[in-house]
């Protein structure tokens, strides 16, 4: 399989883009980068005070009177929810589908596996796989129906969705399942003309990242003390950079790119030399950083143990 070989970059320019997600993080940062390449950007988000900030932002970055910028309210949690977002901001466009679609809204709430509800574990799917997984599905449709060439949907899964570690049980599972959905459909869509692409970007400081880090535990901050994290604009514009060509995996950073050559399945290679390489590096730099894991987590046996009976962990029923 080859990419991207004498085919010209994808230019947003002039284009209808969709950002869910698009009010803060890596969503904002994408959204202004597509409206200083002059495309016209629809923000989707729940926070409706957040999306007139981020309106505010993005009409800065703008350049031309003609380029359309909106943001609308909706949460994105459900396939009805999902397409009356995408049917209200195709509107302005005379109901004609968005030229390509970035899923970035999601969240994450790490915690230990015992201490999660079912709440907590089904919240997880739906944060971290449904609300973008229906996105995919309602502008696949659309796309398909209106027989439009040339679109492009793109995911955001996460590092942990190539691997994962403690604390994770109600995300990793979730960013892992994109991966299937983006893999199928990279397959299915090119029926109707549609580039399918993930990113899987390492630690990114956003406000999502304050927010997770209020209930992440202690040690699982330690195991990702091993990542220095990227800015939301460092990550967009990897993102960005990867959604110009037609690769379907898109890492944002060195250690993300071990984990995609060595966990890559029947994506074909984005460089046959260097991919070779770096799946050689992963197979003993994984090994190696996964077995330091397994001792620190080892080492909080004792801890976490008193940690549980402190919360009562033990003294109660179910
Ligand atoms: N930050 C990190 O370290 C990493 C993040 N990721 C992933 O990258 C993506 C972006 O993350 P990040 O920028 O940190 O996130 P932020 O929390 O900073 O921003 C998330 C955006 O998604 C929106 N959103 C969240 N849930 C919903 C929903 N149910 N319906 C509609 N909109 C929603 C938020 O707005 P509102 O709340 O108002 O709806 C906001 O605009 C996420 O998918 C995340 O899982 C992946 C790897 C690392
Ligand atoms: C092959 C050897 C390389 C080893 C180095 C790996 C270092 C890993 C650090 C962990 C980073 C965690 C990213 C999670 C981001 C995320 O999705 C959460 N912030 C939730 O939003």
């Amino acid at each position: 399989m080859v990419f991207g070989l004498f085919k010209e970059k994808w230019n947003p320019d002039g284009k209808h883009v969709y950002v869910t997600g698009g009010s803060m993080g890596l969503g904002l940062s994408l959204a202004q980068i597509l409206v200083q390449k002059g495309a016209h950007v629809s923000i989707v988000a729940r926070n409706q005070a957040r999306l007139d900030e981020a309106l505010k932002t993005l009409e800065k970055y703008r350049q031309t009177p003609a380029q359309v910028i909106q943001a609308r309210s909706h949460s994105l949690d459900t396939a009805t929810s999902s397409t009356e977002a995408l049917e209200s901001i195709c509107e302005a466009h005379g109901g004609a589908a968005p030229d390509a679609v970035f899923a970035c809204a999601g969240a994450s709430k790490p915690m230990f596996f015992m201490e999660m509800t079912e709440e907590d574990l089904s919240n997880g799917m739906t944060t971290g796989y449904w609300v973008q997984a229906w996105t995919a599905w309602a502008v696949a449709r659309k796309m398909a129906k209106q027989k439009k060439r040339g679109g492009k949907i793109v995911l955001v899964s996460s590092m942990l969705g190539y691997m994962s570690f403690l604390g994770y049980a109600s995300y990793s599972p979730a960013k892992h399942a994109l991966r299937g959905l983006a893999d199928t459909l990279q397959s299915e869509l090119m029926l109707y003309g549609i580039n399918v692409q993930i990113f899987f970007p390492a630690t990114m400081l956003t406000p999502g990242y304050d927010e997770e880090n209020k209930t992440k535990p202690q040690i699982v901050k330690d195991i990702e003390a091993a990542d220095n994290g990227l800015t939301a604009d460092q990550a967009a514009l990897a993102l960005f950079k990867g959604a110009q060509g037609d690769y379907p995996h898109i890492s944002g950073d060195f250690n993300s790119d071990l984990f995609r050559t060595s966990t890559r399945g029947a994506v074909g290679h984005a460089n046959w030399i260097w991919d070779g390489l770096l799946d050689m590096v992963a197979f003993f730099a994984a090994p190696a950083w996964k077995h330091s894991v397994d001792k620190r987590v080892l080492a909080h046996r004792e801890e976490h143990e008193a940690y549980l009976a402190q919360k009562s962990f033990y003294s109660t029923g179910s």
